[in-house]
């Protein structure tokens, strides 16, 4: 009897300390005199996403609705009991990304170099390290390299038109065809693999790169654990990534490079490039890498680091595309005024270049440019943006001190269908991305692609890749909503990475009189 008594008051005590610490937690913006917005004990203000009653996405633009309702260009909010900083007021979001940098170097991504060395890519390493690997990867996104990689992701559309034309007649889920498409040209591109997902849906890779996005619930509560509590659980020696993933991955890579290293194998993509950033610290055909007085030693990356950027290209370069290709298609078949005037550009554009679809008739393709742009500002792939405070930042213009260790979130979804900059938000109108309309609004309203010196290094490709995809299908198919898609469409609880229940599924006819020329078919392989 007395030992109950003592386990019950030591259980009270702790629940009591537990109320004490959490309330402490809980006054943390108040304390500061900074709004946050109604919070439940435990929860915080994630408690909808926590249950899964609704979308990532479908919270960002509760939260930037109950912001900007309540007048206030910031505040602060509790993912479950931590404290994130969220500006609204565009000029404080470009302070953090773009002028005050220097204070908000870090994402604030778990990361594991040593038990998780996947995990320790761009996107996640932090300060000097993220700096010095973002200057020697820079050359391998210019312009050039992407000319170099175009024949490359073209070949891919022989494989796309082939699960295309065997569906004619069907609906399709147009997500899972263009997440093969992209799955296909990363793997290529960054791995130098023919993946060939289109063809065979369930390949390795596809299963891996499906994995990533599609987690379990309790995945995602690891994940919201390794996010919240980084440093103690770099001390437990946690992983972010499972052996099976890093096993996978590791070996595609270690084999592929030793391959092209033994047999003197050239091939035009990323893993070509980084292979001569490992060897020689530089890409050779570049007279001069940015390398802030580096040592051509301290310029190479290792196995581990390719096999990193590698893996990032491809988990942040696959997903997000074919996600905006599927919006794109989505809303075309939804406006066909607006299908039929992209296509007839594309048309017109391929015909002042011969009828051959080369890189710079695609840079041509002005309206298509607009038409994506207004995709991703409806559906941005990712609803926010995220940063760590790295040094004590004082809100220009305020005396409010943004600490050294806090996170902020920017709500990049709630501004793009912010009705101040962009009427009618819902309206899927491209013509609001023509010259004139869209230097009208203020900077910093459109950023898809983040902003900063840590903005997306993929932009080129991830346009790229998307335009090929498009005026691939536009130009041979014509798309229509099916009855199959769920409307009005519902964003998937489970993905970071906006997404639908139920996907998006699309009727099709051929247009038989267009086939696109493509670029002969050059052999990617030269061996020296
Ligand atoms: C439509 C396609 C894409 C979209 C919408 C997109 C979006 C984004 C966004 C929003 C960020 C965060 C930027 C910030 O925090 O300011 C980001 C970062 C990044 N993206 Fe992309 N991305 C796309 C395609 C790609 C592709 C194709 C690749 C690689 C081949 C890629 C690689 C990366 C990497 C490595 C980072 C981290 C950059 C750094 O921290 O230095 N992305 N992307």
């Amino acid at each position: 009897m007395e030992v109950i008594g003592t386990f019950g008051i030591l259980m009270i005590s702790c629940v009591f300390l537990m109320w004490l610490w959490l309330k402490n937690r809980y006054s943390y913006w108040s304390n500061r005199n900074i709004w946050s917005p109604p919070y439940t004990f435990i929860w915080g203000n994630m408690k909808s996403v926590l249950f899964q009653e609704c979308s990532f996405a479908d919270i960002t633009l509760k939260h930037y609705e109950l912001f900007k309702s309540a007048g206030k260009k910031y505040g602060g909010i509790y993912m479950l009991w931590l404290p994130m900083f969220y500006p609204i007021d565009l000029d404080i979001i470009k302070s953090i990304m773009q002028v005050d940098f220097q204070h908000f170097v870090d994402r604030g991504v778990y990361y594991n170099e040593k038990a998780d060395p996947l995990s320790a890519h761009l996107f996640a390493i932090e300060g000097k390290k993220w700096k010095l690997l973002r200057n020697k990867l820079s050359p391998t996104f210019t312009s050039g390299k992407m000319k170099m990689m175009y024949e490359t992701v073209v070949d891919c559309t022989v494989g796309l038109f082939k699960v295309m034309d065997k569906e004619i007649g069907n609906s399709v889920d147009i997500k899972d065809i263009l997440g093969r498409f992209t799955t296909d040209i990363i793997g290529s591109c960054a791995f130098g693999i023919d993946i060939n997902s289109l063809e065979n849906p369930d390949s390795e890779f596809r299963e891996k790169g499906k994995a990533l996005f599609h987690r379990s619930y309790l995945d995602n509560i690891k994940q919201f654990i390794l996010f919240m509590a980084p440093n103690q659980m770099k001390k437990l020696n946690m992983k972010s990534l499972s052996d099976d993933v890093t096993n996978f991955f590791m070996n595609v890579v270690k084999e592929n490079v030793a391959y092209r290293e033994e047999n003197n194998i050239f091939r035009k993509d990323f893993m070509h490039l980084l292979i001569q950033l490992k060897n020689k610290g530089k890409l050779v055909d570049d007279e001069k890498l940015d390398s802030e007085n580096l040592t051509d030693g301290e310029n190479t990356i290792t196995m581990e680091e390719i096999a990193a950027e590698a893996f990032i290209f491809f988990e942040a370069g696959f997903e997000t595309s074919s996600t905006t290709m599927t919006f794109c298609l989505y809303e075309l078949a939804k406006n066909q005024d607006i299908q039929d005037k992209v296509r007839q550009e594309i048309k017109r554009v391929l015909q002042k270049y011969d009828e051959k679809f080369t890189y710079d008739a695609l840079m041509n393709m002005n309206y298509l440019e607009q038409v994506i742009n207004e995709t991703l500002r409806k559906y941005p792939p990712l609803p926010t943006l995220n940063r760590v405070c790295t040094k004590d930042y004082k809100i220009p213009s305020s005396d409010v001190i943004i600490e050294k260790g806090t996170k902020v979130l920017i709500p990049l979804l709630g501004i793009q269908r912010d009705p101040d900059f962009y009427p009618d938000p819902d309206k899927f109108d491209p013509e609001r991305f023509s010259e004139e309309n869209k230097n009208s609004r203020p900077a910093y309203s459109f950023m898809p692609f983040g902003e900063g010196p840590r903005v997306c290094i993929g932009t080129r490709f991830g346009m790229m890749q998307t335009k090929v995809g498009l005026v691939a299908l536009l130009l041979n198919y014509e798309f229509f909503v099916s009855d199959k898609t769920r409307e009005p469409l519902q964003y998937e609880s489970e993905s970071f990475i906006i997404s639908t229940k139920g996907g998006i599924w699309l009727d099709f006819k051929k247009i038989s009189s267009n086939t696109i020329e493509l670029l002969p078919h050059k052999s990617n392989e030269i061996i020296h």
